[in-house]
């Protein structure tokens, strides 16, 4: 241990007193680029271009997509109405936000102050938490996250043994903060609680919104001995760079599992893709960003949209988000039920086809052609016509 990190000792006690800059960035300074469609080549995996190689990515245009924001304090007095809107934003944009989700926004923003003083910590301080810490970039030069630092609550160095229990965080938590951090492990633990709620929810929803009954999914989430879904956390830093083309933060790619539930701060930066298009994700006080991932897509036959979506780095201003991948257990077979198939629908996907299949391929991607290029691992499990 050296001088520095002995004497180093982040406090965690103190109420949200936030070390960033929380101004809000100015609509412009967002970058939302049109681009042409990508011309069809259906039996080619799908190339996703990124900021950096975007010529357009740095010509600046202001203003947001629609990207829809469901208010769930509606479900009590128009559940129908907010299933319909929730259903649609997964089959149209395979992305919305939701807003009075009911996880606090005190705990969301204790937990945003408490990895930001992470972050920005001297190096020797961050680096002393062992593997769960990933410096920026350095050996990961070519992967889809660019620029990026982060921190894995996750034990274990593989993806099949993530977990969602406050438990398996401690391990993570008393690396990163060997001193202890009680203010951060029980708002995280309220997290965890809030957003595995919020999962059931939303995919009670998603089921009921596809007609398959509302436990289509969530029947699933016990089946084994330990339990499933489980959560993958991670805490995403985004150093501000000065050359937006320069510096993708995290280039465009689709997440696995069945639904990504993400905290993001004001700075903004995240954006998906629709129909050749990208929309930033506007930053919305207290609300939590959902993505349908690959698995979802396979398991509703296409129905709902696995979204492609990347980050950019803010010229500026440091930014930080807390991702919680949801993934179903590695074994089971996504197979789309016969409600979501017939003529006009045919399968899309090959049969049998797992997260642990889609996790395979995703890691082979990666590795093998180095991670430059961006690709929907998914239409690697097309059925070709
Ligand atoms: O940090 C974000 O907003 C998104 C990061 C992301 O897409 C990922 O880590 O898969
Ligand atoms: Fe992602």
């Amino acid at each position: 241990m050296t001088a520095i990190m002995s004497n180093f000792s982040p406090s965690y006690s103190e109420e949200p007193k936030l070390t960033y800059d929380r101004r809000v960035v100015a609509p412009q300074t967002i970058l939302k680029v049109s681009s042409a469609p990508q011309k069809g080549k259906p039996d080619q995996i799908q190339q996703i271009p990124s900021v950096g190689e975007n010529p357009d990515a740095s010509a600046a245009q202001a203003s947001y997509g629609d990207i829809p924001v469901i208010d769930f304090s509606r479900l009590a007095d128009d559940a129908d109405a907010v299933c319909k809107q929730l259903g649609d934003a997964a089959a149209q944009w395979g992305a919305f936000q939701v807003i009075n989700h009911g996880i606090p926004l005190d705990t969301m923003q204790k937990i945003e102050s408490q990895g930001m003083n992470f972050f920005r910590s001297p190096s020797d301080f961050k680096l002393a938490a062992g593997s769960v810490y990933f410096p920026l970039n350095a050996e990961y030069p070519n992967s889809l996250l660019q620029r990026v630092e982060r921190v894995a609550f996750t034990p274990g160095p593989k993806w099949k043994f993530q977990a969602k229990d406050i438990n398996s965080l401690e391990d993570t938590l008393s690396r990163i903060w060997p001193d202890g951090n009680p203010l951060l492990r029980e708002e995280m633990r309220k997290y965890l609680r809030g957003s595995e709620a919020l999962n059931v929810q939303i995919m009670q929803l998603l089921a009921r919104y596809l007609d398959l009954g509302e436990d289509f999914f969530t029947q699933h989430f016990h089946r084994a001995q330990d339990t499933w879904p489980r959560f993958a956390v991670r805490w995403n830093f985004y150093p501000s760079h000065p050359n937006p083309s320069e510096n993708p933060g995290a280039k465009g790619h689709t997440d696995p599992g069945t639904l990504t539930i993400l905290m993001q701060d004001r700075v903004g930066g995240l954006r998906i893709r629709r129909d050749g298009r990208w929309y930033g994700v506007k930053p919305i006080e207290g609300a939590l960003v959902v993505n349908m991932g690959d698995s979802l897509e396979a398991w509703t036959n296409g129905r709902l949209k696995s979204v492609i979506h990347e980050v950019q780095v803010n010229t500026k201003l440091d930014r930080l988000s807390m991702i919680n991948f949801v993934s179903p257990e590695p074994s089971l077979p996504l197979s789309p039920p016969a409600q979501l198939m017939d003529e006009d629908h045919p399968r899309v996907y090959r049969e049998p086809l797992t997260y642990e299949n889609l996790m395979e391929k995703r890691a082979e991607d990666i590795v093998d052609d180095g991670g430059s290029k961006a690709v929907r691992i998914l239409d690697h499990f097309k059925i070709r016509k």
